[in-house]
C-alpha cells in the first residue's frame, strides 16, 4: 500500500488533488489512458498498436501523447548523447511526472536496468529476425562481391562480414524509411540494407524485404522485435492512498493491473528476459556486436547467442536450454487459460535469467571480452586471475564453417556444451 508523497520523482502525483487532470466526467463517463510515444513513425505506429490493445482490454477512451524529446530537440548531437538512450529516458520522466500514463518503447533500445518506480510488460512479440532489403531481389548468397550493404548496427554489421567478407558494410543513421530509400529508393546509393523484420511489419513494408535472414546467420538483437510496455507501479496496487479523496469517497481513476495482466505474454517475457540477462551480465552497450535469440518451445526456453569480433573475423556461438516447470503449464496459460501465480512467475523468470547469465558465462569463459568491446571481463561480471583467463577456444571445440549459432544439443536443464567458435 503507497502512501501519498511517497512517489519518488513523481512531484505532480502526491495526493488527491493530483488526479488526472479535470477532465469533465460527463465526456465519456470514464478517464482516458494516456500513451506516450516518440514522434517517429515507428514509435506513432507501435503505440497505436498498443493503444487499441488497451482500449479493447479496459472499454477506456485512449489518447496518445506525442513526448518531445531531447533527442528530437537536439539532432545535431544525438551520436554524442548516446543513441536511443535519450528518447527511452524523456518517456520514463514523462511517465514519472504524469504526463502521460503508458510508454511504449522498442524493447531492444530500453536499457537492461530496471527503471525505480516503473514496470514493463512485454506483449506478444513479432518476428525478431533482421531482413535483407536489396536491390534486384538479392539475398546474402546472392548479393554481387563487394555490394555496399548499409547498417548502423556492429552486431549487424560483423555477422554480415563473418558470412560475406567481401562485402562493403557501410554506417547509415535514419528512420526506417531514410534507411530503405539508400537501398530502394530513386536516389539511393546502396545495394542493400539490414532492418528489422518487425520494424517493417509495423510499416506495412514488408515489400521492401528480400531475405528473412535466418537466425543461425544473424543472431537478432536482444529483445528485438518485441515491444516494452512500461507503467507507473503505483497505478497496478489495488488501492492505493490516492483512492481516497478528502471526503472519504474513492475514485480511483486508474487501475493499470488488467491492461499489464492483458499485454503481458509468457513465452514472450522468459525470451526476452533471458536475452536481456545475457545482454546484462556481458555488459555489452550497444557498439557491441552481440546476438541473441531465445524460444519457448515443448516446455522449455532455449537461448543461442553470438559475440562477434568487430569485423566478423572471429564468431564465439553458445546455445542452452532449460525446461520449466509444469509441463502443461506455460504455452497453455499464454493462450488466456488464467495466469499463473505469483510464486511461478518468479520461479519461471528466474529460470529464464539464470539461462541468460549461464550463456552469458559460458561465452565470457571462450574469451567474449576478448573478442568485442564489452565491459564484463570474465563469468561472475568480474575479471577473471590471471592463471584462469580463458583461452578463445574451449576445449575440444574447433572452428568450423559448417552453421552460425546452431544448437550445440546441450543437456536438457545443463548448458555444457562446449562454445563454438569460429575463425575467418
Ligand atoms: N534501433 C531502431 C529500431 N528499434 C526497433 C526497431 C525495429 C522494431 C523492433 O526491433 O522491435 C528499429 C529499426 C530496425 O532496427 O530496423
Amino acid at each position: 500500500m503507497s502512501l501519498g508523497g511517497q512517489f519518488p520523482g513523481n512531484p505532480h502525483r502526491t495526493g488527491w488533488c493530483a488526479f488526472r487532470h479535470h477532465r469533465p466526467a460527463e465526456d465519456t463517463g470514464s478517464v482516458s489512458i494516456r500513451v506516450g510515444t516518440r514522434g517517429s513513425a515507428l514509435a506513432t505506429t507501435q503505440t497505436g498498436l498498443v493503444a487499441r490493445r488497451i482500449e479493447t482490454l479496459t472499454g477506456r477512451p485512449v489518447e496518445i501523447v506525442r513526448v518531445r524529446t531531447e533527442g528530437d530537440v537536439r539532432t545535431g548531437s544525438l551520436a554524442q548523447m548516446g543513441g536511443t538512450g535519450v528518447f527511452v529516458t524523456a518517456l520514463r520522466e514523462a511517465l514519472l511526472d504524469g504526463r502521460c500514463d503508458v510508454a511504449v518503447h522498442s524493447l531492444k533500445d530500453l536499457p537492461t536496468g530496471a527503471a525505480e518506480g516503473l514496470t514493463l510488460v512485454t506483449p506478444e512479440r513479432e518476428n525478431p529476425r533482421d531482413v535483407l532489403c536489396a536491390r534486384n531481389g538479392w539475398t546474402l548468397e546472392s548479393l554481387p562481391r563487394g555490394a555496399k550493404v548499409g547498417t548502423g548496427s556492429p552486431r549487424r554489421a560483423a555477422q554480415l562480414l563473418a558470412v560475406r567478407p567481401d562485402l562493403d558494410v557501410l554506417d547509415i543513421r535514419g528512420n526506417v524509411d531514410t534507411r530503405l530509400a539508400r537501398a530502394l529508393g530513386p536516389d539511393a546509393d546502396l545495394d542493400a540494407v539490414v532492418l528489422a523484420y518487425a520494424g517493417l511489419s509495423r510499416l506495412g513494408r514488408l515489400d521492401a524485404v528480400s531475405e528473412v535472414i535466418d537466425v543461425r546467420v544473424m543472431a537478432p538483437a536482444p529483445g528485438q522485435g518485441a515491444l516494452g510496455v512500461e507503467v507507473r507501479t503505483a497505478d497496478l496496487s489495488p488501492l492505493s492512498s490516492f483512492d481516497l479523496r478528502p471526503d472519504g469517497a474513492t475514485d480511483r481513476p486508474l487501475d493499470l493491473a488488467d491492461v499489464v495482466a492483458g499485454l503481458d505474454h509468457l513465452p514472450t517475457r522468459l525470451a526476452v528476459l533471458a536475452e536481456r540477462a545475457l545482454l546484462a551480465r556481458l555488459e555489452a552497450g550497444c557498439a557491441a556486436p552481440v546476438g541473441a535469440h531465445a524460444v519457448v518451445e515443448d516446455d522449455e526456453i532455449r537461448l543461442s547467442a553470438v559475440v562477434a569480433r568487430l569485423d566478423g573475423g572471429q564468431v564465439l556461438t553458445h546455445s542452452a536450454r532449460v525446461a520449466l516447470p509444469s509441463p502443461a503449464g506455460v504455452a497453455g496459460r499464454a493462450a488466456g487459460a488464467g495466469g499463473p501465480s505469483a510464486e511461478g512467475r518468479d520461479v519461471t523468470d528466474a529460470l529464464a535469467r539464470g539461462l541468460g547469465v549461464q550463456v552469458a558465462d559460458a561465452l565470457l569463459a571462450a574469451g567474449a571480452a576478448e573478442l568485442a568491446p564489452l565491459r564484463a571481463t570474465g563469468p561472475g561480471g568480474g575479471s577473471l586471475p590471471q592463471a584462469e583467463a580463458p583461452a578463445l577456444w574451449a576445449p575440444g571445440t574447433a572452428p568450423s564453417d559448417d552453421a552460425h549459432g546452431s544448437d550445440d544439443e546441450p543437456t536438457v536443464g545443463g548448458t555444457d556444451a562446449p562454445v563454438r567458435s569460429e575463425r575467418r
